[in-house]
């Protein structure tokens, strides 16, 4: 398990140019190892900046961040992304193999054990063109769990699918952190998907600062259909409507 530490963390593109713009501002916050914390905000806010500083695809202009890993050496990232990437010419099983560091029995009965959680077992010889984009963002999810990472970063991975699709895949999500336990940051702009989830959601502001850190403290798992679930839903929402009247009035959230 991993944990992630971020301390005033700041990210100004085209710095020393007249195009200069600050798009976060003084990010603090720690993920500690096991947890799902999803990073939730209006369009522009900078979450999926936030994300791919986190994965070192992007520099951040200043402030500290670190990922520790329980076995003191490098931390090792997994990836879901809004579309999953799946090389075409590959079966099923072939992409779930690809992003592995070997060969061996047990990594391939790993791959086969989270493609039958995310309940594609007789779907491992197909080409991702033969699946559904639903299926396809399984074969996603899996290959990500997969890999057994320390900190598995997710930006938006079923904005792209239909709300009923979208629906029954954070249930196997659910279904399939709750058993390997891993530490989720997780972007999203639904909020009812991020009470769903997490245990924690971070919502960023417009302008790129923490607005507010919220506990989710739900029994799981969590369905839409249980009414505190939706109620905690609406109140978040309700929040994230106050926040962004707030942002109309800059003064009001400087
Ligand atoms: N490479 C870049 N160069 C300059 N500006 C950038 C770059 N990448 C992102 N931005 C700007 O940073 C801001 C935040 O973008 P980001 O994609 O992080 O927001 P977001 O909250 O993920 O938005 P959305 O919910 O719409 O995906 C935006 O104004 C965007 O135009």
């Amino acid at each position: 398990m991993a944990v992630l530490t971020i301390k005033n963390l700041a990210k100004t593109f085209n710095v020393g140019t007249p195009r200069a713009s600050r798009v976060l501002d003084d990010i603090s916050f720690d993920v500690r190892g096991g947890t799902f914390v999803s990073i939730v905000g209006p369009s522009g806010c900078g979450k999926s900046t936030l994300l791919n500083i986190i994965s070192g695809v992007e520099e951040h202009t200043s402030g500290d961040i670190s990922l520790t890993s329980d076995s003191g050496g490098p931390a090792r990232m997994g990836y879901v992304f809004q579309d999953p990437r799946l090389l075409p010419w590959r079966s099923v099983m072939k992409n779930m193999m690809y992003v592995q560091n070997d060969r061996s029995e047990a990594t391939v009965g790993r791959c086969r054990k989270y493609l039958e959680m995310v309940g594609l077992t007789k779907n491992a010889d197909f080409f991702p063109g033969q699946l559904s984009g639903g299926m396809q963002q399984r074969v996603g999810i899996a290959r990500a769990f997969a890999v057994e990472p320390d900190l598995l970063l997710m930006d938006e991975p079923f904005s792209h699918l239909d709300a009923i699709t979208a629906r029954g895949l954070r249930a196997q999500l659910q279904d399939i952190w709750a058993q390997s336990k891993k530490t989720v940051v997780f972007v999203t702009h639904d909020v009812v998907e991020a009470v769903e989830l997490s245990d924690r959601i971070i919502v960023l502001q417009p302008g790129g600062r923490i607005f507010e850190d919220i506990t989710i403290d739900l029994p799981r798992p969590r369905r839409q259909t249980d009414p505190t679930v939706a109620t905690l839903q609406a109140e978040v929402l309700g929040r994230l409507e106050t926040m962004k009247a707030m942002a109309r009035t800059p003064e009001a959230v400087a």
